[in-house]
């Protein structure tokens, strides 16, 4: 089988059917033009041998495979458009053609999914019930014009709901303050990463906007997303206030954008003197509802917010908005605009969730097997409720073959930094963990969420907002995505209220039988 590159988001979900045969460029990625060029060739090369060959959808990708061929060795591709049009490259060496569009595999390919998938996200983007609905494009949505060119770099075509809903509120003279609320993988991010960008001035050396995350991992995340749609504007930097970034007391912070957790940003604000918080001209309180269940971080989070000047805007996100999410958001931002979903609203209409009655741990185990055997899986993510049975489960998987990682709070953070990392690169295809990976982390490629363990607080009750929040880790922007509970018979209880508490669908699947395992599409 010769190695495929594949571009684009719909691009990404084909190489997850294809089940490696194919890589994808980084989904959402559609014109590919960011990848290194070591990594093209690592995608490129990386089949079982044979010419590499490259198939995208778009003018874009067109583009980035003319530019590259030479480099990819690749002869000959053909490349659709979603219109239906075509985008055709060839070598002038007739011998040496691949011809791609001749593969009935491929074509195939296109007739069903990709164009499909695309499309559904364009669906999705049409009906006013859908949090990716929107009325506007992002040109009615006056951003400048390299912010532009930014998004559609990033293979973004609308603005989701909150983007929509959010961004004029942000961008307006003078700057509001906003609390708002949206389902996971709904484009927050993108969102306050926009506003952030439209702000800042790249001819002042010093931090202006401040964006704090709960994690490490996911401060590191929303950096390469500034990075990614901040590209065309020039002089605008990204620094990191996490730990391990020893940066010595004094020094002379001349980077416009500070992202980082809220311990390691107090210290460089009050013990450090790093960063001056009366310049800051935008404070961004991300994933607020993690941010409240990490002790210290909420009176971390609000000890910054005071030593801020008043005319700074404030801006809180969070996916899930418990009374105590909402009592924060008010105390921390003042005068806020509110975008808050009704509860009914928060469910993942695109992600299917099924249920599996199981003795005990062994037979959770079995039934994984045969649930991973039975369909195609992109990558997936199987959350353990404690260390000890991920890293059983981690052990038991390795033994039977598997190609896992195991992600755990006990790691140092350059350790999980690495390990998201190589997920993300697809280098693992399964990633087991516990809770420290469920909120935020934003891996399109994930297609299916196992929860080895239901999450349950203290009192034993359900954990809602862990539950929406690992099930959240697929079906990102309106994507497809299965989730499986493994389920012993005395917490089917548990099971049920979380059905009820978001009135969706949890069917029960029989792990033996494997006709039905089989017909589950995402
Ligand atoms: N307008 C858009 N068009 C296409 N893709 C988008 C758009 N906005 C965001 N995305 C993509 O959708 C995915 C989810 O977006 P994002 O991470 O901003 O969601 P989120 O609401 O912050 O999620 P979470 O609550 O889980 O943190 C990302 O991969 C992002 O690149």
């Amino acid at each position: 089988m010769a190695s495929l590159l594949w571009g684009g988001d719909a691009g990404a979900a084909e190489s997850e059917r294809l089940n490696g045969h194919v890589t994808a460029t980084e989904p959402g990625r559609a014109s590919g033009w960011e990848l290194e060029q070591h990594s093209l060739r690592e995608m490129c090369w990386g089949g079982e041998g044979g010419a590499p060959v490259a198939f995208g959808v778009g003018c874009q990708f067109s583009n980035l495979i003319h530019s590259q061929k030479n480099l990819l060795g690749i002869k000959s591709a053909t490349i659709p458009n979603v219109d239906g049009s075509v985008n055709r490259i060839e070598d002038d060496d007739e011998d040496d053609v691949v011809d791609l569009a001749a593969n009935s595999l491929l074509n195939k390919l296109i007739r069903q999914s990709l164009v499909e998938s695309s499309h559904r996200v364009e669906v999705l983007q049409k009906d006013p019930s859908s949090p990716l609905y929107s009325v506007k494009t992002f040109e009615e949505l006056r951003l400048k014009e390299e912010l532009l060119k930014g998004i559609y770099a990033m293979g973004f075509n609308r603005p989701s709901k909150i983007q929509e809903m959010a961004l004029p509120m942000m961008l307006a003279h003078p700057p509001q303050n906003l609390i708002a609320q949206s389902q996971s993988g709904t484009g927050k991010t993108a969102a306050f990463v926009l506003a952030m960008l439209s702000r800042v001035n790249a001819l002042k050396l010093f931090p202006q906007c401040l964006c704090l995350a709960p994690t490490y991992e996911l401060a590191l995340q929303t950096g390469r997303v500034v990075e990614r749609m901040g590209k065309f504007c020039v002089d605008v930097q990204v620094m990191y206030a996490i730990r391990g970034n020893q940066i010595p007391r004094g020094t002379d912070v001349t980077k416009q954008i500070v992202i980082g957790t809220p311990g390691t940003v107090l210290d460089w604000c009050f013990k450090r003197k790093l960063i001056d918080l009366t310049k800051i001209r935008v404070f961004v309180l991300d994933e607020a509802d993690v941010m409240i269940d990490t002790q210290g971080f909420a009176d971390q989070s609000i000890r910054i917010q005071r030593a801020l000047p008043s005319e700074c805007q404030m801006l809180l996100f969070s996916a899930t908005f418990e009374d105590s999410v909402w009592q924060f958001a008010e105390r921390i931002i003042p005068d806020p605009n509110v975008i808050k979903l009704r509860k009914e609203e928060l469910t993942l209409n695109n992600i299917r969730q099924y249920y599996v009655l199981c003795g005990n741990r062994k037979d959770k185990y079995q039934a994984l097997c045969n649930i991973y055997g039975g369909i195609t899986i992109g990558q997936a993510i199987i959350f353990c409720q404690t260390r000890r049975n991920a890293k059983w489960l981690t052990v038991e998987m390795m033994q039977d073959g598997h190609q896992v990682s195991l992600l755990s709070g006990e790691l140092t953070v350059d350790q999980r930094a690495s390990i998201i990392q190589r997920f993300r690169d697809g280098k693992e295809k399964v990633l087991i963990t516990t809770n420290v990976c469920a909120r935020g982390i934003d891996v399109k490629q994930v297609t299916i969420v196992v929860n080895f363990d239901l999450p349950v607080n203290q009192a034993e009750e359900p954990d809602y907002e862990t539950y929406l929040h690992r099930i959240g880790r697929t079906g990102r922007f309106g994507k497809k995505g299965l989730a499986f509970n493994m389920i012993e018979v005395d917490k089917l209880p548990l099971l049920m209220k979380i059905q009820d508490h978001f009135n969706s669908s949890i069917k029960q699947l029989d792990p033996e039988d494997m006709d039905e395992i089989e017909k589950i599409e995402y």
